[in-house]
């Protein structure tokens, strides 16, 4: 059997890298433990036969695809359980562990929602009694969830939802109702044949009262025959753009009754006399979405750097042209727009990834606080993690579609993996909260930031800048840092410009509501300002504090791919920068002349073209979970960014 020879000018690239690979591993896998991790479970799975297609999945029917899911979804989830019988350092049944094997099968697997919301719902909103009931059996999967939140009618407005639970004091039960045909549950992954067990978000009714919307955990189907249980209507919603083996399905109820200790009852309760005890705040219903928001910014790093991979790859062997008339034909990583498609991928991968550790971290935090009755960061962890899940997805999904046109025709088969990491990269702009939606959901809290600015109110950290940007302007030097500095600048102008804009559709005679609705297109701008500059500052410190205790060559070349995040931004939003005014500056003036004039005299755009001269290009050695970059650095026709 022919033995698969790698591509001569991939070892070519591979022999040049100039760092240490096995320590940017390390890096990227959070330390020598997730790689040893990674690797037991790669391992584990890559020599598994049945995981490994005999016809692509693209020629089998729907039903056949799902089966194929399901049956690869088994396999991995007995192979884990296999593992921590033989090995004891990996926790199987750690969601994001069990989410990562899953993962390693190309098809979204059918029990994605079990892990990635169902089982976190009932760590972060089930009482004791009910995780001492539930939880064991969902992390065996002896039952099957999914998160039913969504209806036909419904997906951003939770208020609007339609579903009723109706607390019964002679039963102690609640009847579960879907009034109309928008009431029905739509969406929700695994609902269409694979769920048994639902989180169902319902509006609470007690006593003639509605206290709003609350979580259940419904039984739908049976546990021996998997039919659907009497009352309940279910089935799979059909075929998607992508996603097409996640199994989502429809789910309505014709007064279907469950026992009163159903309702998650960790924050509000339902006496079994119907009185309603409030949660410290109605919003701690929400705390699977914020917590899963947070994930998807990780996520969304992770397919990011499946594709950039691909691309990179395929850059350094792919070979067309002849521009010298007679000279073989370069590798088309050689052409500065190639360079210009794929490395800034490259750069938001480790960008994201890095924020999203920065991000769990804050949420980690929160958590903690929320369990001593601290909601004070609440807001802010609200506010931060909609604004980077819309954006880290937004980029994810465009870049993911950058590389794959990097790739001509080659990138459009199936067979490149694009449509599908395209496909998971798009529902995640929409699902958890809808893209318009969630920087709308920041500005709210932006606003109200702006305002205490004014007031000189001391901020909460992400927004604390304002103070002092509403006073004066900084005092600019062509750094990185300084850079990170205008992103504030230009994040403040923006919200102020929406603020304004609130306030003279109101001063023309606008209520709030209809003056918030006029402005709205200058909010979300505020928001994605806002959300850039965290990035931005985030990736840049990350890099600094790491490269302390990484070898100097690895700490280079990643320090070059932070400035060519900042760099690229400042010039995809050069518009924004001109309209920061500068002030005469002590030492030296720092002017944004213009990035598209040869005349641009600034250190960082010919510091950083002299960067780029030197800049790093690729060849990777794709590892299945993770992207582990193996960076070669060759001299390379200057990387001309415009012509600065
Ligand atoms: C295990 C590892 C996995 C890693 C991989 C990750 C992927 C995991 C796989 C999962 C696959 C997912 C599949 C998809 C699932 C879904 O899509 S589930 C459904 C998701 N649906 C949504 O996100 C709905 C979006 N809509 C909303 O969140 C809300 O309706 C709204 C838009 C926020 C509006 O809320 P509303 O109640 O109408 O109120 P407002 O008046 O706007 O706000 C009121 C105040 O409440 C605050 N607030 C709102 N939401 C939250 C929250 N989540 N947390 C905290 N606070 C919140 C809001 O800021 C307002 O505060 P004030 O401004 O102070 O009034
Ligand atoms: C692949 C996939 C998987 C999913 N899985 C699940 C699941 O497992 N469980 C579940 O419960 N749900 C799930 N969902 C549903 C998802 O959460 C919703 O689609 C999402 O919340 C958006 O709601 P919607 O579809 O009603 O869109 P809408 O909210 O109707 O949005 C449509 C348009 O209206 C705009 N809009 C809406 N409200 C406002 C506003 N206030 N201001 C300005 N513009 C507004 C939006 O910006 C958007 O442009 C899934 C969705 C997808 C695509």
């Amino acid at each position: 059997m022919a033995v698969n020879k790698v591509n001569e000018d991939l070892l070519r690239e591979r022999a040049r890298y100039t760092f240490n690979i096995e320590e940017l591993t390390n890096f990227i896998d959070g330390g020598e433990e997730g790689t040893r991790n990674r690797r037991e479970v790669e391992d584990m799975v890559i020599h598994v036969k049945e995981l490994h297609d005999e016809v692509p999945e693209d020629y089998l029917s729907h039903k056949e695809r799902y089966e194929n899911a399901v049956k690869k979804g088994c396999i991995l989830i007995d192979l884990l359980k296999e593992h921590v019988l033989r090995h004891s350092s990996f926790d199987a049944y750690k969601p994001s562990n069990m989410y990562r094997v899953l993962s390693m099968a190309k098809e979204v697997s059918p029990v994605l929602l079990h892990m990635g919301m169902f089982v976190p719902t009932i760590f972060g909103q089930a009482s004791a009694e009910q995780q001492e009931e539930w939880l064991h059996k969902a992390l065996m999967l002896e039952i099957i969830g999914t998160y039913a939140q969504t209806e036909l009618g419904h997906g951003t407005f939770l208020r609007g939802l339609e579903t009723t639970a109706t607390y019964d004091p002679s039963t102690e039960e609640f009847v579960l109702h879907s009034p109309t045909l928008t009431s029905y549950k739509w969406w929700p992954g695994g609902l269409g044949q694979t769920a048994n067990h639902c989180i169902v978000v319902a509006q609470l009714y007690s006593r003639e009262k509605c206290y709003g919307v609350h979580a259940f955990l419904v039984q739908i189907r049976d546990s021996e025959t998997h039919m659907p249980l009497p009352g309940i209507k279910v089935g799979d919603i059909g075929p998607k753009l992508g996603f097409q083996t996640a199994n989502n399905g429809f789910l309505g109820f014709d007064h279907f009754r469950i026992p009163r200790k159903n309702m998650l009852m960790r924050n509000a309760q339902v006496l079994k006399d119907g009185r309603y005890v409030k949660s410290k705040s109605d919003k701690l219903t929400y705390g699977t979405m914020m917590l899963v928001r947070v994930m998807i910014v990780s996520d969304a790093a992770y397919e990011l750097s499946r594709a950039a991979t691909i691309a990179a790859r395929y850059s350094a062997v792919r070979r067309q042209s002849m521009p010298r008339p007679g000279q073989p034909e370069p590798q088309i990583l050689d052409y500065v727009t190639q360079q210009h498609k794929v490395f800034i991928a490259i750069a938001t991968s480790h960008a994201l990834r890095l924020t999203g550790g920065w991000l769990w971290d804050a949420y980690s935090s929160l958590t903690h606080d929320l369990d001593q009755g601290n909601l004070d960061q609440l807001p802010e962890l609200h506010a931060l993690a909609c604004c980077l899940k819309a954006i880290s997805s937004r980029d994810s999904n465009s870049l993911v579609e950058q590389c794959r046109m990097s790739c001509g025709g080659h990138g459009y088969m199936s067979s490149s993996n694009f449509p599908t990491i395209y496909g998971a990269t798009a529902a995640t702009v929409t699902y958890e909260g809808e893209y318009t939606v969630m920087l709308l959901q920041t500005a709210r809290y932006l606003m109200k930031a702006w305002k205490e600015a004014l007031g000189g109110i001391v901020l909460t950290p992400t927004v604390a800048y304002m103070v002092t940007y509403n006073k004066a302007k900084p005092a600019w030097v062509n750094t990185p840092e300084a850079i990170i500095q205008g992103f504030h600048a230009v994040a403040v102008g923006k919200v102020k410009e929406a603020a304004d804009g609130i306030e003279y559709h109101q001063n023309s005679g606008k209520d709030y509501e209809d003056a918030w609705n006029a402005a709205s297109v200058m909010l979300v701008k505020a928001s994605e300002c806002y959300c850039r500059a965290i990035i931005c500052e985030t990736f840049w410190k990350e890099i600094q504090k790491h490269s302390r205790s990484m070898s100097r060559n690895l700490a280079v070349v990643l320090q070059q791919l932070s400035e060519l995040y900042l760099s690229y931004w400042v010039l995809e939003r050069s518009g924004d920068f001109f309209q920061v005014r500068t002030v005469p500056l002590t030492r030296t003036k720092f002017e944004f002349v213009s990035f598209a004039s040869p005349k641009c005299h600034c250190q960082m755009c010919t510091g950083f073209v002299a960067h780029i001269t030197s800049v790093v290009v690729l060849a990777v050695q794709v590892s299945i979970q993770n992207l582990t970059l193996t960076f070669c650095t060759r001299k390379r026709n200057e990387f001309d960014i415009g012509s600065c």
